[in-house]
């Protein structure tokens, strides 16, 4: 598809969400005052963030229509309907230009500080829509200018607090379903990982049960349970959950608070306050996202190489056990191959350092491209390479190991100044019928053969 085809796709869709929220919106609001929960605006500063380039013309007229339609579609009138779309876009108009200026970590709230930058941008995209509403409010409700500002502040804060996050944080569809079909894991799903979601409910349940103002924080204890057991996503799904459910709640006498919340101002207090309880279970699932990443890299870092990029030794000898120790491996052949390359010190030495580094990611990424996705490459230490072959017999194993062989030897490898120099390397394969050697045992045998190799003139391969 074309650019504008795309564009004008996008925009399509922009403007039916928008349509929808805003129908939703206004049938939520009692007859002659302003909607109480109004989730258009999140939902479009939500999707115009999410967008891999910033809006264009066509994303906020197509936003302005939805706004429009859905307001003329209930009889509003023309400069009602113009009046609520304009205090409406220039909210989100100011939240997309906070917003935009996060980086990408804070913008999908993934970093321990993120909640108190998405809370100022928030804060922001209010105060826009409230000065708005200084103007419009007397004209359209014939309120004060003071109540103006107020109840569209409070009005804009809740929703952007309850959806922004949902919006901000929900999975990219194909990069989801692609990791989760990948996860090893996924079978092993536990009841138990329902546990906090079970004290979530049951704490909601019993503050229907109990009542009286407290019964607000009831649920905090297990929304902060989930933000330690649930990604950022789902914790965001659950603080809505939260906060709808409140407000509902209250409105419609399940929960019982024993105060009286009828004044505006005791209404919009009780709003503000519901949803400012969710920014604590946002913030812990924001610095568990930081933290878990930060131990991705630091477990990357201590099982890789960093030239080359494939396991480390330490990193190779863990995941090797690991492997030999797998029940349906147990009782499959299973091979090593160790591999040096012939001469590397003479590259070292005739065309520098830099070139034998070139040499070594050269050779592991060759290396790689001859192994199917369940073996193992490892760097054992300067040009030494260790591979395992779990389920393969000692044919194949010879076979891989000969097809690296001819591949290291076929390539070029540039040692810089254009030229490309031919290295070859030995190989020694050691074989079992069935998993019964530990993994040290199983190198050492393949070393022997690797020293043969290399005694018997180098670039060949040589069984144990
Ligand atoms: N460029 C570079 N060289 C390394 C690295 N690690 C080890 N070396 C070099 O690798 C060379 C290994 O040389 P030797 O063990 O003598 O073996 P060789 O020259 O390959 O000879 P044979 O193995 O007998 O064929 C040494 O010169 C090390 O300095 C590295 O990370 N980068």
């Amino acid at each position: 598809m074309t650019i504008a085809g795309t564009m004008l796709k996008e925009a399509l869709l922009i403007g039916v969400v928008i349509y929808a929220c805003s129908i939703f919106g206004i049938y939520t609001a009692p007859p002659g005052v302003l909607a109480a929960f109004w989730p258009a605006n999140a939902v479009l500063l939500g999707l115009l963030v999410r967008r891999d380039h910033p809006p264009g013309l066509a994303h906020w007229l197509a936003a302005a229509a939805g706004y429009m339609l859905a307001s003329l579609y209930m009889d509003h009138g023309w400069a009602k309907s113009v009046m609520l779309a304009c205090t409406n876009m220039l909210g989100v108009a100011v939240g997309h230009i906070l917003l935009a200026r996060l980086d990408e970590a804070h913008q999908g709230l993934r970093h321990p500080r993120s909640m108190m930058r998405f809370l100022l941008v928030v804060v922001g995209a209010s105060a826009a829509a409230g000065v708005s509403g200084i103007f419009v409010n007397p004209v359209l409700f014939g309120g004060s200018h003071a109540y103006g500002f107020a109840f569209w502040f409070c009005t804009e804060l809740v929703s952007y607090i309850a959806i922004l996050p949902v919006m901000l944080t929900l999975p990219d569809a194909r990069r989801w379903l692609k990791d989760h079909r990948r996860r090893a894991d996924w079978p092993q799903w536990r009841l138990e990982y329902l546990a906090p979601l079970a004290a979530f409910a049951g704490s909601l349940w019993l503050g229907t049960q109990l009542g009286g103002p407290g019964a607000i924080a009831y649920p905090v204890p297990a929304m902060l349970w989930c933000a330690l057991s649930y990604s950022l996503f789902a914790t965001a799904g659950i603080t809505l959950l939260f906060s709808m459910w409140t407000l509902l709640a209250i409105a419609s006498g399940t929960l019982v608070l024993g105060a009286s919340v009828d004044s505006p101002q005791a209404i919009m207090s009780l709003r503000v306050g519901v949803t400012l309880t969710a920014l604590a279970p946002l913030t812990v699932a924001s610095v568990m996202v930081a933290r878990n990443e930060l131990l991705e890299r630091l477990k990357y870092a201590a099982s890789h190489d960093h030239l080359t990029q494939v396991l480390n030794r330490s990193g190779f000898m863990l995941r090797a056990d690991g492997l030999l120790t797998t029940p349906h491996l147990l009782r499959r052949p299973v091979a090593v191959l160790m591999m040096d390359i012939d001469h590397f010190k003479k590259v070292n030495d005739s065309y520098g350092h830099a070139a034998g580094d070139v040499v070594l990611k050269e050779f592991a990424a060759i290396a790689q491209g001859c192994l199917r996705a369940g073996d193992l490459l490892g760097r054992l230490g300067g040009e030494e390479f260790a591979v395992l072959l779990p389920g393969c017999v000692p044919e194949d194993a010879r076979l891989i190991a000969q097809r690296i062989c001819d591949a290291v030897a076929r390539h070029g490898m540039p040692v810089g100044d254009g030229q490309l120099l031919n290295c070859t390397v030995s190989i020694g394969v050691y074989s079992e019928p069935q998993v019964a050697t530990p993994i040290e045992t199983m190198l050492s045998a393949a070393d022997a053969a690797l020293y043969r190799a290399k005694e018997a003139g180098r670039n060949r391969v040589m069984l144990s």
